[in-house]
Parts: structure tokens; sequence; C-alpha cells
């Protein structure tokens, strides 16, 4: 016995040795500057931002070893964007690195480049638990099919057509009113109600199916879904470690470990597959019958039932593959929508005057809408408030709930830079070799606050949010806009010159052949809820529990409370009933 497991150990040895050896003469990055590592073991301290101020206190902890928690550069407000540029080295486990990137040129060239940069294992293996092999796992020739057979169930025609059921859900926010105490205020944990809310939406839309957990707080399917994000962020060391060490595993084995580690988080993701593949199935034979008595419905699994069955044999998908798709649109779907509202409600919150602005345009829009004889507001109606759209894209811009993409090089590749980068020991260089297998996260919140106009914004402008959103509304009409201060030249053209993302130039719904699929249909659903909510009350918060909100980088950025971050996702917002018209 004893032999055996000597020679295994002995083995083992070896392969960590051959591996850290190819790490360690290939294509090297670590002459880019960024953070030095404070542990060679985990890497970057985790602990370093809680370390470094009071102010950063509030922001979670950094944790660059985990796809997943790798700290954006939203979370350090920028402080290493502001320091070391646009691509920084960021070390990982066992001294091992990584690039965090915002550069727009890179960026292009990268999103360009199909699946020569593709989705990194450990993240595909990890969005695999959740939502089976569906979209967001699939990869290559899998991914392209898939994605052909999902792509006219996801168009701008099937997108508007959904609008009155978002507005429909939307207005049941006007049961808040029912709850309004003598003063005419109430509280409101935001995020609570809207990850319920977002997933019924998309129960219906997507599958004609009643959820129902607005009205059932016990709901499993919806406990089990609001356990599995929050749960995801605050790791401990141990568990950071081991998932930074998938990174050193072949695919395989990252594969097994997924499926059968024991943590909280990966059981919760389980269950919750478990649950919707349940319901999944159900649904897929009903669309099917459905189908075949001339009798199919409009939402998203009917349309995609329909395209499958008229797919040619080989470019169809199979049954699993059907069921992966509901539960990746399930996933990808509700809690991207819902938090994005939550932050809304909080950049509100601290500018009453853009609220007050916006109000006042979604009263105007009514009035139209009224005098034409209808009572609900159209896509086109969305389309034409041009200060709501600004209000819009300026939360995408400044909360993008995926604030992080991870992808890795499948083969050795170069990097065009935007600007020229000096390394760590002098060299000027404009491109970047990378080695096969190099991990690249992307900052999608670091390319959206790129440019002069995010360092000059936070610099002079505090609340920046509103600042920009002027810059917005005058560039929507000039195309350009430059303001001159203190010497400082802002553009809104900083990034024209390369055009990335599917939506008003962010990288809010990632870029390329990976793009959101789901990005119309979630500009639909967010301007639904955003004037039902804005047209129906008026939010605030106090001050001191203001400056409490973290943002809590998990699967997406959620908000909590600081002192209070095991209780889960809360932004408490006073709600007061606006006159309606
Ligand atoms: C504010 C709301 C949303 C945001 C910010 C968002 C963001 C994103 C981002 C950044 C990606 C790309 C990730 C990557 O690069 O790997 C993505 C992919 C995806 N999203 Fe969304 N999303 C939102 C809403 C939705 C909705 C409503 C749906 C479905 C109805 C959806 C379905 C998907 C799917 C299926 C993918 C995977 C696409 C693929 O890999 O081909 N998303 N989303």
């Amino acid at each position: 016995m004893l032999p055996l497991v000597e020679s295994c150990s002995a083995l083992v040895v070896l392969w960590i040795a051959y591996t850290l050896y190819r790490r360690w003469t290939r294509i090297s990055v670590s002459d880019i500057p960024g953070p030095e590592p404070e542990s060679f073991l985990l890497g970057k301290d985790p602990l370093h931002v809680k370390r470094s101020s009071a102010r950063r206190a509030r922001q979670a902890p950094a944790y660059p070893l985990l796809p997943w928690r790798i700290k954006s550069l939203l979370q350090a407000d920028f402080k290493w964007q502001a320091q070391f540029g646009h691509i920084i080295r960021l070390k990982g486990i066992l001294g091992t690195d990584r690039l965090l990137i915002s550069d727009p040129k890179a960026l292009h060239y990268m999103y360009s480049s199909g699946y020569n940069i593709r989705k990194h294992a450990v993240r595909a293996e990890a969005t695999k638990i959740l939502t089976g092999e569906g979209l967001a796992w699939a990869s290559d020739e899998v991914h392209k099919r898939q994605r052909r057979v999902n792509s006219p169930a996801f168009g701008a025609a099937e997108a508007r057509s959904y609008v009155p059921i978002f507005t429909a859900y939307a207005n049941l926010s006007t049961k808040w009113k029912e709850s309004l105490g003598a003063d005419g205020s109430t509280v409101v944990n935001a995020p609570r109600f809207f990850t319920r809310y977002f997933l019924d939406v998309i129960g219906e839309v997507a599958f004609d199916y009643r959820f129902g957990t607005i009205n059932d707080e016990n709901d499993p399917l919806a406990t089990a879904l609001s356990s599995v994000v929050p749960s995801l962020s605050v790791p401990g060391k141990t568990r950071i470690f081991i998932m930074g060490l998938l990174e050193f595993l072949p695919v395989s084995w990252v594969r097994f470990f997924v499926d059968y580690a024991p943590f909280k988080s990966l059981r919760n993701g389980r269950r919750v597959a478990r649950l919707a593949t349940g319901i999944a199935k159900e649904l897929v034979d009903e669309k099917a019958e459905a189908l075949l008595a001339g009798k199919s419905k409009r939402d998203i699994m009917s349309l995609l039932v329909k395209a499958n069955a008229s797919a040619n044999e080989r470019a169809n998908l199979s049954e699993a593959e059907v069921l992966a798709q509901m539960q990746t649109i399930m996933t990808a779907g509700h809690e991207t929508t819902a938090n994005t509202m939550s932050w809304t409600l909080f950049e509100l919150t601290k500018n009453p005057d853009v609220q007050a602005k916006l109000r006042a345009e979604i009263q105007a829009t009514e009035r139209t809408i009224h005098a034409r004889g209808d009572t609900e507001f159209t896509a086109a109606d969305f389309e034409s408030m041009a200060y709501t759209t600004a209000v819009m894209k300026e939360i995408f811009r400044f909360h993008p709930v995926s604030y992080t993409s991870l992808r890795e090089a499948a083969r050795d590749e170069i990097l065009p830079l935007s600007k020229p980068l000096v390394t760590k020991s002098g060299k000027t260089v404009t491109e970047l070799p990378i080695a096969k297998n190099t991990v690249l996260v992307v900052s999608l919140a670091g390319y959206n606050r790129c440019g002069i106009i995010h360092v000059f914004v936070l610099l002079h402008f505090p609340r920046s949010l509103y600042f920009v959103l002027e810059i917005r509304m005058s560039s929507a009409k000039t195309h350009t806009s430059s303001i001159q201060s203190a010497g400082s030249t802002v553009s809104l053209q900083d990034k024209a010159t390369t055009k990335l993302g599917v939506y008003g130039n962010l990288m809010t719904f990632g870029s390329g052949h990976r793009a959101c699929i789901g990005w119309r249909f979630a500009v639909y659903e967010y301007q639904a809820f955003l004037v039902e909510l804005v047209k129906n009350f008026e939010f605030s918060m106090d001050p001191t529990l203001a400056s409490k909100i973290r943002r809590e980088a998990s699967l997406v950025m959620l908000p909590t409370i600081a002192g209070e971050v095991k209780l889960g996702p809360q932004l408490p917002v006073t709600i007061k009933a606006v006159e309606s018209l």
C-alpha cells in the first residue's frame, strides 16, 4: 500500500512542478505593472482593501484569485486604473499572473477573435452548475449552433412585443402604496422585491409560466435562487486557495470538482438546477404539443421549441440542451435586471434633481398618451423619452452589475494597445504578446469608465452620475461634447473610435459573439419598471445609511450594508406616493 501512496505522491509533486515550470517558462506578462502581492500563496492580499482606508472598508475586500471574486476597478474607485492604466498585471495563487484589461483596442481585438479568446474553463464549468450545458456554458461549434437556434426568440420585434407584460408586472409595485405609514411613507428593501418581480416577469415572458414568487415568499425555486448569488460573495481564504488551484487542473478534473465539491454555493446551485429542470421538462413537453396542435404562443420557450423543430437535424438542440436554455435564461435574466433596478433607486435617492427631471418627462409623456386615448406606455413611447433613455444608459454605464468577464487565450496571441505601455523594466511596448492559457479578466466596469472622463469626473464631481448625464444629454444633440476645465479636456469621443458592446458603446452587456442575447429584452423591461416606479413614487434614503451601502462583488454586483453583509442583499429605500395625473 505504502509504495503505491508514495508513487502517487511523487507523481502529483512531479506534475505540479512540471505545471509550474511550464507556466514560468512561457511568454510572461510579469513585467507588466500592477499591484504587488502581499502573499505568494494567495496572491494579492485579500485584506489589503480593508486595511487601506476607512472609505474603502465599505467596499468588498479584494480577492483577485477567484474568477468571480476578482476585484473590479469599480470597487477600488478606479485607483488601479489611475495608477497603472488599462492593462494591469494581477497576481493569483502561487505567483501566477493574470491581466485585468479595460484598454479599448485590446478589448476590440479580443472580442473580434471568436473562440481564440474563449470563456475561461473554470468560469464555464461554474456556469454549468446553475444553467446546465446551455448557451452561457457552451463554446466553439456547440455555442455557435445554440446561439443560432436561440437568436430568433430574442429579436427586436419579440422584445417590443413583451412591453405590455413588463408594464403589467411593473404596475404591481403600486401595491407598495397599501403599506404606507401615517406619514405617507414606508421603507422597502429594493433587492428583495426586485429579485422576485423580475423572476416572475422572466417566467411569464420567457416560458408563459407563473412562478408567483411576488405573492409567495416561500416559493422553493425563488428561495433557492435567492440564496445562490449572495452565497458566492465573501469567501474564506481556504476556498479562495482551492478555487485558485482549479486553474492549474485539466478541465475534466475541474468538472469533477464542481460536480462533487461540498461548498454551500455549489450545493445551492445544484438545488436550483434540479428544481428548474423539473419545471422545464413539463414546459418543453407542453410547448411541443402546442406546436403540433398549431397553438404555439409567443413566449421565448415556444419560439425556441419552434426554431428547434424547423432547424435541420444536425443544427438543432438536444432535449437536454433545450432544458439547459431555460435554466440559462432564468438565471441570466433576473438577478441582472433586478440589481440594476436596485442601483437605479440608490442613484435616484442621491440625485433628487435627476429624479424630478425624470418624473417631469414621464408625466409629460403620460399626458401625450392620455391625449391620444391610450393608457399604457408603448416601446415607441420609451424610445421617444430622451432624458429617461439618458438616465438608463448612465445607470448601465455606472453600475454594470456584471462587472467582469473572465477569458483565456486559446493560443499565443498579441494584444494591440490603445496607448504605449511602459513595463516595470522601463521598456515601452505598443502591443503585448500573451501565452496560450493566459487568464484575461475583462473589466466591463473599467471600460465603461475609461477615458479621461471618469478620472476628471471622480476628482471634480463626486456626484458624477448627474454630471455625466448632463454631458450625455448635450452630446445626444451634438454627437460630441467637450468641456474645458482646469486645463483638462473631457471628451465623449474617447471611445468613439473603438466601438464595443451591443448598446450605447457600453460593455454592460458584453460584446461580440458572446454578448448578452437578452439585452433588448432587458432594455424594455428596465424602462417599463423605471417609468412605473418613478411615476408612482418618490425615493429617498437617510444619508448615514446611504454611506454604509457597499458594492458586494458576487456573481453580480449586489448592494449590501456595511456590518450586515451576512444578512444578504439590502438597499432600504424610503418611498412616498406621488399624486397620479
Ligand atoms: C441589466 C440586465 C443584464 C445585464 C447587465 C446582462 C449582462 C450580460 C453580460 C455582460 C453577458 C456576457 C457575459 C460574457 O461576456 O461572458 C451576458 C450574457 C448573457 N445574457 Fe445577459 N444581461 C442582462 C439581462 C439578460 C436577460 C434579461 C437575459 C434573458 C432574457 C439574458 C441572457 C443572457 C444569456 C443567455 C447570456 C449568455 C450569452 C452567450 O454566452 O452567448 N441577460 N449578459
